[in-house]
């Protein structure tokens, strides 16, 4: 599992372990690590020219010094200062250490335009959303040829993967030092960060065995058997868990369909499927192994495909079990039109599974101010974060990345994923999440787990049916016991 912490929390944990060490060690150990970085780069690509952008805190140092020990290798180092001071040294100490320093009124544009390595050293930690004026235009300066290692960060994007940013810098590779922060897991910033590469400097937090919560954390391959749900030799179809699924319509005959299937496929004891007429003659031909009707379960998805206005015959029967699923104690996750009957806190585990525009509608009927779509995607976590307070639900965020969001009362970090190929945007993927995400949720896992190991394995599934092209949801959904499998024994 990849953990990410806060500026605040590196911050205390940097003074905490500086507290023992000689001063300029931590700043040593990041550039060392920072300039073999930058080393393997230059002597895989063959270039030697390397610019470093300036900043005037402790990243814009850190770049300088591992600069100094690519100079004293006998690469072309030159940086960039703008009209601000340098945390450490000048012009004219680091020109003396090798590194040739330009300011605003020199050939700066000249110098970028044959660098073959930037290392940006704009802002790191410290920094907010956005740019000054002067690093802006060296950003937009950058030649596509040069490969760009950022610093910490890439400058610009926000610390904390909150809100995106109009002007930052866009990586090749970031070099964290210690562990890594929300901005490189986020999706407001992530796909700013290119390759990550994490440095250790001796930071007391993050270490193997470490149990203290991370802000951010995101499943890898290593902790789908750690998590998953894998029968015992002692187990039955109920002691493996029962998920009833409320789902689909006489308009919406497809999500159900997608959405058992994947259920089935990801190990459940049994499914009970409960639909309109149309719907459920399509389960019983399609995913034989499904009973039908209400029944004891423990655990509910309710909403793929599902109308809350429709009048059609079964309607009312079937919005009456999912209505008395929200009331209940057991799990639920709510999905789609099930989102509509969402009005507050229920009595049992809550997994939310909305998309930015989902999430935009089910917030301005909770809070009664109109949010949308666009705003929604500005700050994803953020929304995400108060729908999961007022709720007091779990809130999967779908997206490229998706979030998973506990209220702020669990104490809990957030999960975020990026596991899919972008071919995974395409109609019916929500409803094989919510089959999966579901299964996991009658199997015992908690919301949090079970939202973020099911994305990860929709996410690895629908590469398998398909690698490296177009895949349809049903597809997805068929693949889905491969994926478990080859995770499980990889
Ligand atoms: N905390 C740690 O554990 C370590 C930190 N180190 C480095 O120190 C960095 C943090 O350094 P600093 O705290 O000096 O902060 P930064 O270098 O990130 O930022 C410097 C200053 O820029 C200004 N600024 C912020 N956002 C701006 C914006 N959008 N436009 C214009 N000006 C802006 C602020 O006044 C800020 O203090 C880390 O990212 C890392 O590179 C490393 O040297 C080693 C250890
Ligand atoms: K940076």
């Amino acid at each position: 599992m990849l953990r990410a912490w806060s500026a605040a929390r590196v911050r205390a944990a940097e003074e905490a372990v500086m507290a023992d060490l000689p001063e300029g060690e931590l700043m040593a150990r990041a550039a060392d690590g920072l300039a073999e970085v930058c080393r393997a780069r230059l002597a895989s690509s063959g270039g030697s020219r390397v610019v470093v952008l300036a900043g005037a805190g402790n990243n814009g140092a850190d770049a300088l010094y591992a600069a100094v020990h690519l100079a004293a290798e006998g690469f072309d180092c030159v940086a960039l200062q703008g009209d601000w001071m340098l945390a450490i040294g000048d012009a004219a100490s680091w020109g003396a250490s090798g590194v040739r320093v330009l300011g605003p009124d020199d050939d700066w544009a000249g110098a970028l335009a044959s660098a073959e390595l930037v290392v940006d050293g704009v802002l790191g930690i410290g920094g907010r959303p956005g740019l000054p004026d002067l690093a802006a235009q060296w950003v937009d300066a950058i030649p596509d040829s040069a490969y760009v290692v950022a610093v910490d960060l890439p400058s610009g994007q926000d610390p904390a993967g909150r809100q995106v940013s109009d002007t930052g810098v866009f990586a090749d590779e970031t070099v964290t030092f210690g562990v890594a922060k929300p901005v490189h897991l986020l999706p407001a910033s992530e796909a700013a960060v290119g390759r990550l590469t994490l440095v250790d400097i001796g930071l007391g937090i993050g270490r193997d065995g470490d149990d203290e919560p991370a802000d951010v954390e995101r499943l890898d391959f290593a902790d789908v058997a750690r998590l998953w749900p894998v029968p015992g030799a002692g187990d039955d179809k109920y002691s493996r868990g029962v998920l009833g699924v409320v789902a689909g319509g006489e308009d919406y005959t497809g999500a159900p369909l997608l959405c058992c299937t994947a259920a089935v496929g990801a190990g459940l004891g049994m499914l009970r499927y409960v639909g309109t007429p149309t719907p459920t003659a399509l389960v019983r031909a399609e995913v034989p192994e499904a009973v039908h009707g209400e029944g004891r379960v423990q655990a509910w998805v309710v909403g793929p495909g599902l109308d809350t206005h429709s009048r059609a015959a079964g309607s009312k029967a079937q919005l009456d079990v999912a209505r008395s699923a929200l009331a209940s104690d057991l799990p639920v996750l709510v999905d789609a039109g099930g989102l509509d009957l969402v009005d507050g806190p229920r009595p049992g585990p809550t997994l939310l599974t909305p998309h930015a525009g989902e999430l935009a509608r089910l917030l301005s009927r909770l809070s009664g101010e109109e949010t949308d779509r666009e705003t929604v995607q500005a700050d994803p976590l953020g929304h995400a974060r108060q729908v999961a307070d007022r709720t007091g639900a779990t809130v999967l965020l779908k997206g490229a990345t998706t979030l998973v969001v506990p209220p702020t009362t669990a104490g809990l970090p957030v999960r975020s994923q990026n596991d899919a190929p972008p071919w995974l945007a395409t109609a019916g993927a929500g409803d094989v999440l919510a089959g999966v995400c579901g299964a996991l949720l009658a199997g015992g896992l908690s919301p949090l787990d079970a939202g973020s190991l099911g994305a990860l394995v929709h996410g690895v599934a629908a590469d398998l049916a398909n690698p490296g092209g177009p895949v349809r949801a049903l597809a997805v959904a068929h693949a889905i016991p491969g994926a478990v499998a080859h995770l499980l024994t990889r």
